[in-house]
């Protein structure tokens, strides 16, 4: 798919437009080079754990109890690091038009008085790490990961009438990692850093921060991630901003449509990698947004994106939030809104089945998977080896016809367990933010596990679906931004079509089925969804945080 040599052509006479998408997610910080035809030239990654060791992260986030967070300053470093790479290959950035990106959601970021002017004089003979080592009043940004904030959770809910309450306004009730509770909770803990924050951002907006040289502006859908927004009025609640915390509506700054060109790169990276001065910059946004442009759905279609969290994405016609899951303002409508629900106990949790039972291998953890039968022969899991979101609790549960057991009578059971109780709690949950359930609908995989044959067929066989997957690969977010940005440039220059007709280009990723579940595997899951929902008020209850 990406063909360094055309790098190295040296053709100076191609003038024709790049694209770039990024993704600052949990474990690495990715990019994507579109050309204006939609296809695929490059794809580049830095991985923190492994490309920046001396952070000390393990899947890019340092755990401390209930709290989850990485070094602002890496995500910083992991730029240069990755653009550096790219110069390196001979990619010819002069021809970049445009660039937008995405980041894991959520996480927030705190820069101290006098950041901005720092952001705009940035010196191009030294790293961005080394001239913006200081400037964050918080040095180790909270992340989606953290659940350190029950208290702020309900202290929101009760302040706003009730769970329900807060969701008809910001399309969720309180979660602990949601951006709002997380400020609350350092406001109070620690008042002097917040008292000298002078802008909050988003991991996304942090990031386009850096690239425009001031900073950014956070977009709707993004936003919608924060217990903070009016989701309808596309605005801050001033209510919601006052509890968590003092002059809230300055340091958070305006809100932007996620399609917004918010500024031109900052002559740092004209001077040392190459960037044209017009190249614009479109708002960054949250990578399950951007999962979600990435792909051309149909009415009806479902997303299941297998990142380092799992999540289940929708596009809705109408908010009708309510105390399970989200409604986010849609990325590429105005008009619209996306559901999602999300599990922490995503790709790590297989990855710990898998080095358990499957010698760390995942061809042998899928042919365990496949040698099982449906239903692992009357046999649930639950693994909530970090607590989870959906449903909110922790621990591992195992049941083995109806009775509690501390390991399955045949362990290797466990690869296809839990496969069986994702998709089954996906199938459980997503009935109430809008699924329709019933066979044979369209579920499109994205995300790094998305590659594997043997996870998708089982979903595919959860729900009775037909599982499709795009022809350029997993990592669709990327693509989202890079998508984003074409359209951005194109919007500022005078084209008025749509996000959606934007799309229709010799390049767009096709969609190619690649597992097909059938209305038997469909009913058989049927039944079995019974026992999963019933076992599951019982986990919740011994299973509380
Ligand atoms: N063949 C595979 N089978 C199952 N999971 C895989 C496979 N390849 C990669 N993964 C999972 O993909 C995850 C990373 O997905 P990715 O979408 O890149 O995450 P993120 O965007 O959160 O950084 C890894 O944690 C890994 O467990
Ligand atoms: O918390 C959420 C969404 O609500 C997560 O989905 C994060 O956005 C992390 O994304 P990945 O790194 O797993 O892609």
């Amino acid at each position: 798919m990406a063909d360094r040599q055309l790098f190295h052509q040296h053709d100076t006479t191609n003038t024709s437009p790049l694209y770039l998408g990024l993704d600052l997610s949990t474990q690495q910080l990715k990019l994507v080079v579109i050309d204006d035809d939609l296809r695929v030239l490059h794809e580049e990654a830095v991985n923190f754990d492994r490309d920046l060791p001396h952070y000390g992260t393990e899947g890019g986030v340092k755990l401390n109890g209930y709290q989850a967070t990485a070094p602002t300053i890496m995500w910083v470093e992991a730029l240069d690091l990755l653009l550096g790479k790219m110069k390196d290959s001979g990619f010819p950035s002069h021809r970049v038009a445009g660039i937008s990106g995405c980041a894991q959601q959520h996480g927030t970021v705190y820069w101290k008085q006098g950041a901005e002017h720092v952001l705009a004089h940035l010196n191009p003979e030294s790293l961005l790490h080394e001239q913006l080592r200081g400037i964050f009043s918080v040095e180790s940004s909270p992340i989606w990961q953290d659940s350190s904030t029950s208290a702020e959770c309900e202290e929101l809910e009760v302040a706003m009438g009730g769970a329900q309450k807060l969701a008809d306004i910001t399309g969720s009730s309180a979660y602990e990692r949601f951006s709002g509770s997380q400020l609350r909770k350092i406001a109070k803990a620690r008042p002097e850093a917040f008292a000298q924050t002078e802008r909050i951002s988003l991991v996304s907006s942090f990031a386009a921060s850096m690239l425009i040289g001031k900073y950014a502006p956070i977009d709707t859908a993004d936003g919608s991630g924060m217990n903070l927004l009016d989701i309808h009025q596309k605005d801050w609640d001033d209510r919601l901003l006052n509890l968590c915390g003092a002059d809230l509506r300055r340091k958070l700054g305006a809100v932007v449509k996620t399609d917004a060109v918010i500024g031109f790169i900052a002559s740092y990276f004209v001077e040392r990698y190459g960037f044209r001065k017009d190249c614009m910059v479109v708002a960054w946004s949250g990578d399950n947004p951007d999962s979600l442009a990435s792909l051309n759905l149909r009415v009806g279609d479902s997303v299941v994106s297998m990142g380092t969290s799992d999540t289940l994405l929708l596009t809705l016609e109408k908010a009708t939030p309510s105390t399970e899951g989200h409604v986010l303002c849609h990325p590429t409508r105005h008009d619209a809104y996306m559901a999602m629900i999300v599990y922490k106990n995503g790709s790590l949790t297989r990855e710990r089945i898998r080095d358990t039972y499957a010698w760390s291998s995942w061809e042998k953890f899928n042919s365990l998977v496949e040698n099982a039968d449906v239903g692992c022969g009357d046999r649930f899991g639950f693994f909530f080896y970090v607590p989870e979101i959906t449903p909110k609790a922790q621990g591992v549960f195992r049941f083995e016809h109806g009775q509690q057991v501390e390991e399955f009578s045949r362990p290797e059971i466990n690869a296809r367990a839990v496969l069986e109780s994702q998709f089954l709690s996906m199938r459980l949950h997503a009935r109430r933010v809008g699924y329709h359930d019933s066979a044979s609908k369209r579920i499109i995989v994205t995300g790094g596990a998305s590659q594997n044959d043997a996870i998708v067929r089982v979903l595919a066989d959860v729900f009775g679906a037909v599982v499709m997957r795009s022809s350029l690969g997993g990592g669709s977010a990327t693509l989202g931004a890079a998508y984003r940005a074409r359209y951005g440039v194109k919007h500022a220059s005078g084209w008025f079509g749509t996000f959606e007709q934007s799309l229709n280009a010799p390049g767009a990723p096709q969609l190619v089925t690649v597992a097909e579940g059938s209305l038997e595997s469909y009913e058989k899951y049927s039944i079995l969804l019974e026992e999963y929902e019933r076992l599951e008020r019982d986990v919740c209850r011994a299973g509380q945080f």
